[in-house]
């Protein structure tokens, strides 16, 4: 339970979703030592959580494999069932789940009611795909023998998540390791854990058994747990979402242990505009797309290169409508954009602009850090291909445009890069939006949106942007082993 003084800074209807302490094998638990966690749009102190470390990390791996002894045998239906029930929870406190999302993570709270609806819809999504786990039966080679193949859950799995969705990255694993018979040990990320722990108390409510649902937050000891999770042989699958530096340092320590691994790293999205683009709906577009989260989105557009001929109208229109944008505190009525999650994202940005400015680009709109942890959104014309800006991701509200001329150039600039997370591309010819999309060394395009994010969708990269894919039918088999058997002696 949270002190009383903690749930009330949240102002929710039911307090009771407001926790401070892990949970383990279905108990709230308190560590020896505890972190606090800050509200970036003020800095004030929402409250302190237990900051756990491997003791308890151990604890949550042995309660989520006793677990897994009962989980992994129960029907699809029912886990199908318990995980619609949660759906229904999370859709039923909409408002206090993105007032826990908007205190903690900063984002308005339009947006953040969005989020849990988005996060919710993980859970109806894989409710539905549980019962759908078909196995297969192969034409075997010789008439006495029959071939077949079963799906199994994988074992315990390790869930560890960034703060940019601190609801929707939880569920995106979760929801599908639950629907394949996997249970959990959740670690989230020190900015956003409250998000985490209301997730625990509603499955607990929905009727998911002790120790298939465990989740151990921490501030200081991240590395440590993050080891134990992947080296520890009780745990079976690492899924991870956050920046591609973890994930390799993660990659590695798996090895020892030969986990099976999904992992959603870092991108740096090219957005392209042709000449033959409908410009205004590619700006509405790349608002959308760029300025989601502040611009704190691993699929947010990072580069945005524009055709020559439509380049002057394409930049007016972009900066016009960044200029009406209104910064501030998420819960504040009229605002538009939050803040960024701490001050060395604000400096990132800062520092991006201005390395492009030094480069020869000019600031259309916005270019300054404001009081706290804000930045105004901002665009930038005449970058350089070669600006840091264009080379990293910013993560922040910074909109960098690039000129070019033609498609075989922009493809080259737009798969330079060693990341391929997601690519944008505006275009009236079919042709072309075919050529374009295919050439794109990314995991997912969007044509003519701005957005792709759906449960129903593989969501994942290639090259440096990960393994694996979350959502759709191809999500659940991430968290299930194919198991062959031969019928002999027919
Ligand atoms: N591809 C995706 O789906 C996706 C989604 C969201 C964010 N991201 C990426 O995440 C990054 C921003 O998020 P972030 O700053 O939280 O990333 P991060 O990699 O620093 O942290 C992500 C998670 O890993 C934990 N972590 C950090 N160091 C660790 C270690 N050594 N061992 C174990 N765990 C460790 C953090 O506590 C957090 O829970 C961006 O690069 C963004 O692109 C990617
Ligand atoms: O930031 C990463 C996740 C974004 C999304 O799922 O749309």
């Amino acid at each position: 339970m949270a002190s009383s003084k903690t749930a009330q800074a949240f102002g929710l209807k039911d307090p009771s979703l407001i926790h401070t302490q892990g949970f383990i094998a279905g108990k709230w638990r308190d560590a020896k030592e505890t972190f606090d966690v800050t509200n970036p749009a003020t800095n004030d102190v929402l409250g302190s959580v237990a900051d756990m470390g491997v003791a308890e990390t151990k604890e949550a791996v042995d309660a989520a494999a006793e677990a897994f002894k009962t989980w992994s045998k129960t029907t699809a239906k029912q886990r199908h069932d318990i995980l619609m029930k949660m759906y229904k929870l999370m859709m039923e406190n909409n408002e206090d789940l993105a007032r826990i999302i908007t205190l903690e993570n900063g984002k308005v709270l339009a947006e953040a009611k969005g989020e849990n609806t988005y996060s919710a819809s993980f859970l109806e999504w894989f409710a539905e795909e549980a019962v759908r786990a078909y196995g297969e039966v192969i034409p075997a080679p010789m008439t006495n023998l029959r071939s077949v193949v079963v799906k199994q859950p994988v074992g315990v799995c390790g869930i560890l998540t960034p703060w940019n969705f601190p609801s929707a990255m939880i569920t995106r694993k979760v929801a599908p390791a639950l629907a394949a018979g996997c249970t959990v040990v959740i670690k989230p990320p020190l900015e956003t854990p409250f998000s985490a722990l209301a997730l625990a108390e509603l499955a607990t409510r929905a009727g998911v058994p002790d120790g298939v649902i465990n989740v151990v937050p921490t501030s200081v000891h991240t590395k440590e747990i993050g080891q134990e999770i992947c080296e520890n042989s009780a745990v079976r699958k690492v899924s991870f979402t956050g920046s591609t530096a973890v994930a390799k340092t993660l990659y590695a320590q798996s090895a020892s242990t030969m986990k099976k691994i999904s992992f959603e790293a870092g991108g740096n999205a090219p957005f392209i505009v042709f000449d033959d683009a409908d410009v205004e709906q590619a700006v509405t577009g790349a608002i959308a797309c760029k300025f989601r989260g502040s611009g704190q989105t691993c699929i947010c557009a990072n580069r945005i290169y524009v055709q020559s001929g439509v380049y002057a109208e394409f930049a007016s229109l972009l900066a016009q409508r960044v200029e009406e944008m209104k910064v501030g505190n998420g819960l504040d009525e009229g605002i538009t954009h939050g803040p960024l999650i701490h001050s060395r994202a604000v400096d990132k940005v800062e520092m991006h602009v201005e390395e492009a400015v030094k480069g020869g680009a000019s600031v259309l709109t916005g270019g300054k850090r404001l009081e706290g942890n804000y930045f105004m959104p901002t665009v930038l014309s005449d970058v350089k291909p070669d600006a840091l800006v264009s080379r990293e991701e910013t993560f922040g509200p910074l909109a960098a445009l690039i000129k070019f001329e033609t498609e075989e150039e922009v493809i080259k600039l737009a798969n330079n890069t060693v990341y391929g997370l997601a690519g944008y591309l505006y275009s009236r010819d079919v042709g072309r939006v075919w050529r374009v999309a295919e050439a794109l060394e990314v995991g997912m395009v969007g044509t003519n949106t701005g957005m792709i994010s759906q449960a129903s969708i593989p969501f994942g990269g290639v090259k440096d942007s990960g393994l694996g894919r979350e959502g759709s039918r191809h999500g659940l088999n991430e968290y299930m082993n194919l198991k062959y058997i031969a019928f002999g002696g027919l």
